[in-house]
């Protein structure tokens, strides 16, 4: 391990002094409160095997105000004049195609190429990886000798329900539609200092946003380079679906390649309206801690400019297993340029600590509309996502965006 590693780990093992330090932007007025929404030391449940995965100014405060009210096209390929998600599909032209039938051994699904026979039989519709057809087809593949299949093309996973899902609604009390707009109208950004370069910005990104970042995700999820759910080495699955913008991040080589894989699918671009949240989520941290006055907040907590998103969807069942980000490269690891990791949906148990013991983690809830930044000194905690809370995301956002129930995640770093 490089020494600057070696001097961030024994660091990390200072207690913190931190943790009751708290900032809320109301407006121009910040004042200071406790911390509340953090437990500790809960004992974890089943894990999936540890990924290793990596393992400017304060006019900007307050709550992200509708920072993504302008979609761009956010995808390499997309001319100006077609930014529209039908167009992405249309794969004639795309350098991928002679890719897509390369499987791998985490591939669910069939494929009229597909080598994997063992594979074939699991839910396409929760096992798949992203295909360009929208709805399922027929396919008869021939597998080894004489061996013929007939089986669904899986189709891609999609975050949010469709209206064949029949879910029936019950109708909201007044109580329940005047505390929701309450909470949407709400600026009360609430800052916590978790450790030294562990922020945690509460009921950050505001609720048109979070709406945004749900379409958002589900356009590109659908598409060419799209949610599936990834294994590693050993042929274990995440408990997750997994999509990347900008760079491919593989947990079977940890690597962070150009393509995929598995398909040869080229990661979608990270839309600007992400990165500019990401900016916004720094500057209000950098805001904090220069109040604080407690030592150079740029060491504290590095800037970063994300060139790597990993979008994550987890149902209520989902987890990860403690694990450090680190496949980032050495440099970035070094300056301990920070993760910064949105949620959306239902609240999720986050636990993190300076080792892989469980029992030592702590605990915190990470709820619809927060963001999570760990960087300096903090920058390869071993942390993980112990278990979602069902049914707590906001029922509008559900609502108005046929999110499933689940949580989306999207954690932004710096190759
Ligand atoms: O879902 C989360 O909050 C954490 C995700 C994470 O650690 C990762 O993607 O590396
Ligand atoms: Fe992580």
């Amino acid at each position: 391990m490089p020494p600057l590693l070696l001097r961030n780990r024994e660091l990390l093992l200072k207690p913190s002094l931190y943790r009751q330090s708290t900032f809320r932007f109301a407006s121009s007025h910040p004042n200071f409160s406790s911390s509340s929404s953090k437990k500790k030391n809960t004992k974890m449940g089943d894990r999936v095997p540890d990924s290793g995965r990596p393992g400017r100014s304060s006019s900007a405060r307050g709550r992200g105000s509708d920072t993504l009210d302008k979609l761009s096209p956010y995808r390499d390929g997309c001319s100006s004049a077609s930014p529209t998600v039908g167009h992405r599909n249309k794969s004639s032209a795309s350098p991928n195609v002679g890719h897509r039938n390369k499987l791998s051994p985490y591939r669910d699904g069939c494929s009229s190429a597909s080598p994997n026979v063992g594979h074939r039989n699991s839910s396409p519709q929760t096992d798949g990886p992203p295909q360009r057809n929208s709805s399922p087809e027929r396919l008869t593949s021939s597998h080894g000798a004489n061996a013929q299949e007939t089986c669904l093309e899986p189709r891609p996973f999609d975050i949010c329900r469709t209206v064949s899902d029949g879910v029936v609604r019950l109708q909201k009390s007044l109580l329940e539609i005047n505390r929701e707009k309450k909470r949407e109208q709400s600026v009360d950004v609430h800052v916590e200092h978790l450790r030294p370069g562990m922020i945690l910005l509460k009921r950050f990104i505001s609720y048109h946003d979070q709406v945004k970042i749900v379409q958002i995700c589900q356009e590109l999820g659908i598409g060419e380079g799209g949610f599936y759910r990834p294994g590693y080495r050993d042929g274990a699955k995440l408990n997750l679906q997994m999509m990347c913008l900008g760079k491919n991040w593989d947990p079977e080589s940890r690597l962070y390649e150009d393509r995929r894989l598995f398909d040869g699918a080229i990661p979608p671009k990270i839309p600007d309206e992400f990165k500019k949240l990401v900016e916004k989520g720094l500057c209000d941290s950098h805001d904090f801690l220069k109040r604080q006055k407690k030592g150079s907040y740029i060491e504290e907590l590095p800037w970063m400019s994300p060139d790597i998103c990993i979008v994550n969807f987890y149902s209520n069942s989902g987890k990860l297993g403690l694990h450090q980000d680190r496949d980032e490269s050495i440099e970035s690891r070094q300056k301990g340029l920070p993760v910064v990791s949105f949620s959306v949906g239902d609240s999720a148990w986050f636990s993190y600590g300076d080792g892989r013991d469980v029992d030592k983690a702590e605990k915190v809830l990470l709820e619809s509309g927060d963001v999570l930044i760990f960087g300096g000194e903090s920058r390869l905690i071993f942390h993980g996502v112990d278990s979602i809370e069902p049914k707590t995301a906001p029922s509008n956002l559900v609502e108005e965006t046929k999110l499933k129930p689940g949580r989306l995640n999207l954690t932004f770093r710096q190759y």
